[in-house]
């Protein structure tokens, strides 16, 4: 039987040549102009990371209206994970854009909305009969399986943890560990959340079984199991910085929930859909979680986010209980049922782990000649680096977000848009697609070390 690894990929063919490209200043005239439109009509609190104006986007290229080109390390936050209009994608949200874009699944239904739903069952962790309700967002998904939980356990409380992101809602923004910017000035938030210390093993150098037991002890004390509906959990934490916890922390957790009637969710919308070399980060921990949320490269760049969980808490809810106008949108769906055949096709798992061993081995050359990359970490293509001040990194640990800022900048000028995160804003983060070829990260990781050698 040919394994697998041997089946010849297709050779991807790209509309944009997958080349770094700088051409004019950056930003250049052409986005300068835009921005000064945008700033008539569009608020600041919408802010932009790089004020630059995309015009085509392929692969692992953004090009901008002035015609630079660059290596996307970003994929949008982790949404075009398969590739920037990756042609399964486009080719089939396109079709769909033919036949039917919009019926509402709560009036008449659609088989796309079914086929997603038939595809989450199958690559969640677990062997156990599931449903999904679809959304528009990460956020949205937050919501449905938290009220889902609830109505099913008959409990208010939610857990979360310290350094969690889980959207810009009322709720989730109550949810959320950092408060600037998305929620200073937007209270009063939703009651009833219940923030709890996680497992940061570079900070707190505790063991899986000690760090599960702070938190359960901290929970148990605070507001107690039996108020509890459910533990909201990110496998490996997005916005705060792609904290991995140490081995045993989160099936401790899981075991914990299941003893005490919790559902455990496992907040999947950055962690997941190939991103870690796994279809969802849980399975590389073990987890079986009551319930996944997924979002971000579900659909290719379509808007579209799954609630998954256990038939007998996805049941729960009343008929007429879950919807929304535009959940499980037809055309976001077509491109979510592309994007698991491309998964696939393209054995795109091994490619997330062939983007791990290029990104650490460059970054661990990089940590050897810069003191201050205090950590590198993450799995498959969610990597970061926490950057921290110069002679702290076996001593304090001191956050370094200045230099995580003139990295990104003195990168971006050079045809490298790479991300932030942490809640110190210490992290550089590492999401490429998995389109994202050896010699593109090479020359992603040649720019950043010109950076770290200006600092
Ligand atoms: C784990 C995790 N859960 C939930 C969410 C929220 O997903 P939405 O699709 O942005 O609502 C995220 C979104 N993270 C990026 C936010 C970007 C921004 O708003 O500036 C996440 O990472």
């Amino acid at each position: 039987m040919t394994d697998i690894l041997d089946t010849p990929v297709a050779t991807p063919v790209y509309t944009v040549p997958q080349e770094r490209k700088i051409v004019t200043a950056v930003p250049g005239p052409k986005s300068q102009e835009l921005h000064r439109r945008r700033l008539e009509v569009v608020p600041p609190g919408v802010s932009s990371a790089l004020p630059v104006y995309i015009a085509k986007a392929n692969g692992a290229i953004l090009v901008d209206v002035d015609g630079n080109q660059f290596i996307d390390l970003g994929a949008g936050i982790g949404v075009t994970t398969i590739g920037h209009t990756e042609a399964s994608v486009v080719a089939a949200a396109a079709a769909q854009l033919h036949d039917v874009t919009h019926t509402l699944f709560t009036i008449t239904p659609y088989e796309e909305y079914v086929r997603v739903a038939e595809l989450l069952a199958q690559h969640t962790p677990g062997d156990f009969a599931k449903r999904t309700v679809l959304v528009n967002s990460g956020a949205e998904a937050v919501e449905n399986g938290v009220k889902i939980a609830r109505k099913h356990t008959g409990r208010n409380g939610v857990a979360v943890l310290e350094h969690a992101y889980h959207g810009r809602t009322n709720l989730t923004m109550a949810m959320n560990y950092k408060a600037s910017p998305y929620a200073t000035g937007f209270g009063p938030f939703a009651g009833d959340v219940y923030r709890a210390p996680n497992s940061y093993p570079y900070h707190d150098g505790l063991s899986g079984a000690e760090a599960a037991a702070r938190t359960i002890a901290y929970l148990e004390k605070t507001v107690g199991a039996a108020d509890l509906a459910c533990l909201v959990v990110e496998p490996i934490q997005g916005e705060g910085g792609f904290v991995v916890p140490a081995p045993g922390y989160l099936t401790a957790l899981q075991e914990w929930c299941t003893a005490e009637g919790i559902v455990f969710i496992a907040d999947e919308i950055q962690s997941g859909m190939a991103r870690t070399g796994e279809y969802f980060a849980s399975s590389h921990f073990g987890l079986v979680p009551d319930m996944v949320l997924s979002a971000k490269g579900i659909a290719g760049g379509l808007p579209l986010a799954g609630v998954t969980g256990r038939a007998e808490i996805m049941d729960s809810a009343q008929p007429g209980g879950l919807g929304g106008t535009f959940g499980g949108n037809p055309v976001a769906a077509a491109a979510a049922v592309a994007v698991f055949e491309s998964i696939e096709s393209n054995d795109l798992l091994a490619e997330a782990k062939r983007i791990e061993t290029a990104l650490v081995g460059g970054l661990t050359e990089l940590q050897q000649k810069y003191d201050v990359i205090g950590e590198i970490r993450g799995i498959g293509a969610m990597i970061a680096i926490e950057l921290v001040q110069p002679g702290t990194a076996s001593t304090t640990k001191a956050p370094n977000s200045d230099a995580v800022n003139a990295i990104v900048s003195y990168a971006t000028q050079r045809g490298v848009l790479v991300l932030t995160a942490g809640t110190y804003g210490n992290v550089l983060r590492f999401l490429p697609s998995l389109a994202t070829s050896d010699a593109l990260i090479a020359d992603a990781l040649s720019v950043i070390d010109e950076a770290f050698a200006q600092l």
